[in-house]
């Protein structure tokens, strides 16, 4: 059985302008990868995701770097965006003033889970930067889309709750990519691995066939002695 194939680029340049960050790239997606994007800072991770978003369209949520919430609104009201296009104009102005029961239940589960119980009145602004991470990714999980796109969704995230966090993204979407740092997260828990350097992609391979070794190769001044092996 054919796999679907979600994205494909084939030689393309990608960029800002008429700067190109990645050139002559060669890349699918297909559905149900887990995919983990790799590579040191400015290399063009977050131009990639940018493009796949494009390709994606509707099918894909985002959880943007910057997580893009509105720091005066809510942790329901920030959550709730992500299904704002569902509602008209009228229902979603009358939801700032007086929430929507049935969202306000789906949106307190959500938070349940990720640990910002009784935060939901809570202004974003009064947050700490954990939880507003943990606000962009609810409001990523509440688009209920097929393909999630996260740019570091769990940096600055403490690797026990990353972990978890990471599961419940995956166990929502088989199919995900996601820009991150942490290479032992890399390995354990994608199946594939998309490195870039210098503005190539010069890793794609699947992550079982990978050591923290050849990740390092992405990193200039990566030494592979500085990784602490993960608990099992
Ligand atoms: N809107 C933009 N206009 C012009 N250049 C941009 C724009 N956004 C990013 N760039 C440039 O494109 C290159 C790649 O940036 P990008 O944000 O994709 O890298 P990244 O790998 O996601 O970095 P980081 O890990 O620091 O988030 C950088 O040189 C950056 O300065």
């Amino acid at each position: 059985m054919s796999v679907e194939e979600l994205v494909r680029f084939d030689g393309e340049a990608l960029g800002h302008a008429r700067h190109t960050v990645l050139a002559d790239l060669t890349l699918e997606l297909r559905a149900g990868e887990r995919v983990a994007l790799l590579g040191p800072s400015g290399v063009g991770k977050s131009t990639l995701l940018a493009a796949l978003r494009r390709r994606l369209g509707q099918r894909a949520a985002w959880c943007p770097q910057e997580h893009g919430l509105v720091p005066p609104l809510s942790v329901y009201h920030n959550i709730y965006m992500g299904r704002l296009e569902r509602h008209s104009a009228l229902a979603n102005l009358v939801n700032l003033l007086r929430p929507r029961r049935d969202a306000w239940r789906d949106i307190q589960a959500l938070c349940g889970e990720l640990g910002l119980e009784g935060l939901l009145k809570r202004p974003v602004a009064q947050l700490s930067g954990g939880q507003r991470q943990r606000v962009a990714i609810a409001r990523a999980l509440y688009q209920a889309r097929d393909v999630f796109l996260g740019d570091e969704p769990v940096a600055s995230i403490d690797p026990h709750q990353a972990r978890r966090l990471l599961h419940m993204v995956q166990n929502q979407h088989a199919t995900c990519v996601i820009a991150l740092h942490q290479r032992e997260l890399a390995l354990r828990h994608f199946d594939r691995v998309w490195g870039l350097r210098d503005g190539q992609l010069i890793l794609d391979a699947p992550a079982r066939d990978l050591t923290l070794e050849d990740l390092d190769t992405l990193y200039p001044d990566a030494h592979s002695s500085d990784a602490q092996p993960e608990p099992a």
